[in-house]
C-alpha cells in the first residue's frame, strides 16, 4: 500500500515536470529556438555520422544549455514577481543569471565547432 502511494506520487512529480516542460517551450520564445537549434545539431550529427564519444558530448553541452536557460527563465519570473519595480540588486540576479546562459551557449558553441569544424571542412 505504502509502495503503491509512493509509486503514485513518483508518477505524479513526472506528470508536473514534463506541464513545465511544455509550459517553457509554450510561452519562451527562447524555448523554440532551442528546440529547433537542437535539431538541426542532432540532423547534422546524424549526417555526419558521429562518433559515441561525440555524442556524449554534444548530449552534455546541449542538456546544459537547456537547463541553464529554463533556470534563468525561472529566476526571471521569480524577481518579476517579488519585486516588478527597478533595483540593483534584481539586476544583478538576473545578469548572474544571463551570464550562467552565455558561458553554457558559449562553451556550446566551442564544442560543435570542435567536433563538427574537422569533419566538414
Ligand atoms: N526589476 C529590475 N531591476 C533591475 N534591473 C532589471 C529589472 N528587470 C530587468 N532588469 C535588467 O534588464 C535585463 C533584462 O531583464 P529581463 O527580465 O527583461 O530579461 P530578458 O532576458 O530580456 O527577458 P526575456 O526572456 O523576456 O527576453 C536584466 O538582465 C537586468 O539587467
Amino acid at each position: 500500500m505504502q509502495t503503491g502511494r509512493y509509486l503514485l506520487q513518483r508518477a505524479r512529480s513526472f506528470k508536473y515536470a514534463f506541464q513545465g516542460i511544455i509550459a517553457f517551450l509554450r510561452s519562451e520564445p527562447h524555448a523554440r529556438i532551442h528546440a529547433v537549434a537542437t535539431m538541426l545539431v542532432a540532423a547534422a550529427g546524424v549526417y555526419c555520422g558521429l562518433s559515441a564519444n561525440q555524442w556524449i558530448s554534444i548530449l552534455i553541452v546541449t542538456g546544459m544549455v537547456w537547463i541553464t536557460e529554463m533556470l534563468n527563465t525561472v529566476v526571471e519570473k521569480i524577481m518579476d514577481h517579488l519585486s516588478p519595480e527597478y533595483h540593483p540588486r534584481v539586476k544583478w540576479i538576473k545578469d548572474v543569471a544571463a551570464g550562467a546562459v552565455l558561458v553554457s551557449a558559449l562553451v556550446a558553441a566551442i564544442t560543435g565547432a570542435v567536433i563538427f569544424i574537422p569533419i566538414l571542412c
